[in-house]
């Protein structure tokens, strides 16, 4: 809340985002403003010799974006939002401006007329203020800007330019460069603001909501500096500047708060103190409490979690991967769904940051092709369809769970235990724990230095997904991958190409009632927390005999929860376990104190898993 009091002021207003740019939306929700997307119909088509500076024109589109906006809101719904957002971005080359480019061979001259000289980058923002009026009128007021940023490129070589357009990034972005992806590597400097390049200026933004929204009053001007984004201790302490709205001394701001002092100072739902005039008396509301944004995103989040669930489940993103981009009609066509539903998905989807979509055409974003198209090296696809599969029903039960205290997972499918046990969920199983260990054995591989063990087993490894990731950062090593018959059969589909079957060996067993393999380095990734207190005693019991005092060690990968126990991902995650739980530091290393480990370390990976060595000396 400190950080961002400027942007809280937004909250409980009906704030649009007047913009199709993914990255626009993103910065802005990355700092935690809530608002709607309404992409603008303004066709950028403005006379660009009627503006004597180019910041103008960009300034001026902005404008009627938003103004496009907030009046077809207003017309078509009858819902006049409180703030519509508009933004331009422009690259500008010896007067010149740059736009995005029509197709590759405008991209090839543009990126060759940057190539080894400095532009500027301007955008353009507007912030429209929307009233109805009586007569159902709108009324606007507008406050405007814009942010100069110099970008200096190297001297490109053809291949690279052609190689870099063949990569499809540059066709929606001014100049025809994405600073923000591999367009970063044409850059050689950047003087100015970052985010400004990327598309939206939001220390800019800031400081002007800053002015329009803590106009300094006479008497504290020197607690409110206009160029500053005020830091405030909390919003009662910001009331008696706000209430002072006629000090103003910007005019466009004056007018954006002309309504200030016969009614509310803002337009939207305020929980604010308010000053209301009744009968020519002076009430001041009772009511300070803030707009509980922290709730709605809590209450709102299972609605997020289902559409990507939903999306993941029907395919949309390795459709969009094959296909590149497609409008909903023919997505909606290829996942054998209805366009309207599709439709209303995939703009939910944007509206996530999930896609990005131009002229009513959906690509995925780099997200998307990163993590969620099912076959891509990182996916989480495997952990998502799981989670709607299996755990969701988890959630949906937790309040019965929860009173009768008990192991639901049969209440939760409503089925048998051949049905819950069965041949397509262990392999559903596996895909989910494949997935989150391929993104988390890196981290959890590198936590320490292991190359002193030249043997490895990973008791329950399943896949082989951190066997993999140790073999590959210490080549002397061997791991063998020690898991159930039934896992083990099913481990091909998952293995690299190029895998060395010399040194990851699966091997079947039970690591509760078989012999453990022979090894230096003794692994458990995630098997721990879901044990209940003998069969996890007795799986330590075992590690630790066959552990040799100073050569031998076991590695663990888990959840480490902090001391206090507040970390929301592991207590979340916990109300869906069958048995076992989740442990702070101090407990982990109790319980392996117990069983003869004397030196334990442990590292907070910022990853899915955290990582625990643990050494009999
Ligand atoms: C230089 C640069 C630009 N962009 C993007 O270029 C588009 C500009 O076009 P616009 O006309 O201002 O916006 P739009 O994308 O058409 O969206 P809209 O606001 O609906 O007009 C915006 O997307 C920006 O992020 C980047 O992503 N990275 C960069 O380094």
């Amino acid at each position: 809340m400190l950080l961002n009091p400027v942007i809280s002021k937004l909250a409980g207003k009906r704030v649009v985002l007047a913009s199709a740019s993914p990255r626009r939306q993103d910065i802005l929700s990355n700092v935690g403003l809530r608002f709607e997307v309404v992409p603008s119909w303004f066709k950028e088509t403005l006379e660009k010799s009627l503006f004597s500076a180019p910041q103008e024109y960009a300034v001026e589109t902005a404008k009627q974006k938003a103004l496009e906006v907030a009046r077809r809101m207003h017309m078509k719904h009858r819902k006049t939002p409180d703030i519509v957002i508009g933004a331009d971005t422009i690259v500008t080359l010896e007067d010149a401006i740059l736009e995005k480019p029509l197709d590759k061979q405008d991209a090839y001259n543009m990126l060759s007329r940057l190539s080894g000289k400095e532009h500027s980058v301007f955008t353009g923002v507007a912030i429209v203020h929307c009233k109805s009026e009586k007569d159902n009128q709108l009324d606007t007021d507008i406050v405007d800007f814009y942010e100069e940023t110099k970008v200096k490129f190297a001297v490109l070589s053809e291949d690279l330019l052609w190689e870099y357009i063949d990569s499809g990034e540059p066709m929606d972005k001014a100049g025809g460069y994405g600073i923000q992806s591999l367009g970063g590597m044409l850059v050689e400097s950047v003087h100015g603001d970052f985010l400004n390049v990327v598309g939206f200026p939001l220390n800019h933004f800031c400081k002007k909501l800053a002015e329009i929204y803590y106009p300094p009053s006479k008497q504290s001007i020197h607690r409110v500096k206009h160029d500053s984004i005020p830091y405030v201790e909390s919003f009662e302490n910001l009331s008696d500047v706000e209430k002072d709205c006629s000090s103003s001394k910007n005019s466009d701001i004056k007018k954006a708060r002309k309504d200030c002092g016969n009614n509310s100072c803002s337009s939207g739902p305020s929980l604010q103190p308010t000053t209301i005039i009744q009968n020519g008396v002076e009430k001041k509301s009772e009511n300070t409490i803030q707009f509980p944004s922290k709730i709605i995103e809590l209450l709102d989040g299972f609605k997020a979690s289902k559409t990507l669930f939903a999306a993941s489940k029907l395919k949309v993103f390795d459709k969009l991967k094959d296909k590149g981009a497609l409008k909903a009609m023919d997505i909606a066509d290829k996942i054998n769904a209805s366009v309207h539903g599709t439709e209303r998905l995939l703009d939910a989807c944007v509206a996530l940051g999930l896609l990005e979509k131009t002229h009513q055409v959906y690509s995925n974003t780099e997200l998307a092709n990163t993590f969620l198209v099912s076959d891509a090296e990182f996916s989480v696809h495997g952990y998502i369809i799981h989670s709607n599969d299996h755990l969701w029903s988890h959630y949906t039960h937790l309040e019965s769970a929860v009173v009768e205290g008990i192991n639901y997972h049969h209440k939760a499918h409503g089925q048998t235990a051949e049905h819950v046990h069965g041949p397509e969920v262990k392999e559903r199983y596996m895909r989910a724990m494949h997935c989150t260990l391929k993104i988390t054995a890196r981290d959890v591989a590198t936590a320490f230095d292991l190359s002193k063990y030249s043997t490895a087993c990973d008791l329950g490894g399943c896949t082989g997904a951190l066997a993999h990731e140790l073999s590959w950062i210490y080549p002397e090593m061997k791991v063998k991958v020690f898991d159930l018959p039934e896992v083990i059969k099913n481990v091909t589909q998952f293995q690299p190409e190029k895998s060395d079957s010399t040194r990851i060996i699966f091997t079947s067993g039970n690591f509760l009632d078989d012999a453990l393999p022979k090894a230096d380095l003794y692994i458990l990734s995630r098997v721990l927390h879901d044990l209940l207190e003998d069969k996890l005693h007795h799986l330590l019991r075992k590690v630790s005999e066959a552990c040799s005092p100073g050569n031998s060690a076991l590695l663990i990968a888990e959840i480490v929860l902090d001391e206090e126990k507040r970390e929301p991902r592991a207590l979340l995650q916990s109300l869906s376990m069958s048995g076992g739980k989740q442990r702070s530091g101090t407990e982990y290393k109790q319980l392996l104190e117990s069983h003869g480990f004397n030196r334990v370390q442990i590292k907070n990976t910022g990853n899915l898993l955290d990582a625990i060595l643990a050494v009999k000396r």
